[in-house]
């Protein structure tokens, strides 16, 4: 088997007292996708940002493409080809589609030659590319928060809360464009709380209660409704 992308091994992390993540390991390969699942408050956001670099680690190590990253700050992991779609979308809203994108991709050169890509996926937004962020709909701001991952072809995405407040037919386009990602070789990570959305589309899962593994393995062999009533706290 080839070398994962991305590779997190005992990590622990967390804000000032709280540990908000214990001992959580992750492994991930190109053109792989991995659901983390669990609770309000359970540290899925926690392992995104500590992947990410957003946060360091108190304990284990992260490792992209074989670097041990665990000390790299977020913008040298975002150069070894790693995109964080955070929760928030985490757009620039008084800016254009255009200049969000010229952002984004680091130079208008590589914003111009990304931007067939990202049209390609989401006609809507070459339509309004001269239109402020913030006066998108949701899910248009969802789909330019993901025009990143398409403009820069990241090794690895990890995307927190895709759905939060989107209607399903917009969802439907979005986990489309997800699969297109991975389709091309990206490994992604998936935290959802749409559990059979996330599950539909991933290969591995983990399920994490109050930052510890409680399951890892195939997405397959999770019970869906079992996880919903005893982890999520709802009949799914
Ligand atoms: N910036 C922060 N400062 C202090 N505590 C935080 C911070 N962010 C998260 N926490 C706490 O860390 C724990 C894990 O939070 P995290 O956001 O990782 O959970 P989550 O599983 O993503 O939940 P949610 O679905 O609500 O986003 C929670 O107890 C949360 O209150």
């Amino acid at each position: 088997m080839t070398a994962p992308v991305i590779e997190m091994s005992g990590v622990t992390a967390g804000y000032e007292s709280l540990t908000a993540l214990r001992e959580v390991s992750v492994t991930v390969h190109a053109g792989e996708v991995l659901a983390v699942l669990g609770a309000n408050g359970a540290g899925k956001s926690t392992l995104l940002r500590a992947a990410a670099g957003v946060i360091r680690p108190w304990a284990g190590r992260v490792v992209l493409d074989g670097t041990d990253v665990t000390r790299a700050p977020a913008h040298q992991r975002v150069a070894r080809g790693l995109c964080l779609i955070p929760e928030g979308r985490g757009i620039f809203r008084n800016l254009t589609v255009a200049q969000n994108l010229r952002l984004q991709a680091g130079s208008a050169e590589r914003a111009e030659a990304g931007l067939d890509r990202v049209a390609h996926l989401f006609p809507v937004l070459r339509d309004r590319i001269r239109q402020t962020a913030g006066t998108l709909s949701g899910g248009q701001q969802q789909m330019l928060a993901m025009a990143r991952a398409y403009l820069t072809r990241p090794r690895v995405v990890l995307i927190d809360e895709v759905s939060m407040g989107l209607a399903p037919v917009v969802l439907d386009d979005i986990f489309a464009a997800l699969r297109t990602l991975v389709a091309d070789g990206t490994a992604l990570i998936i935290v959802e709380q749409y559990v059979s959305r996330a599950l539909d589309l991933a290969d591995t899962a983990m399920l994490l209660v109050k930052g510890r593994t409680a399951y890892r393995g195939p997405a397959t062999d999770l019970d869906e409704a079992a996880i919903a009533r005893d982890y999520l706290g709802y009949a799914s």
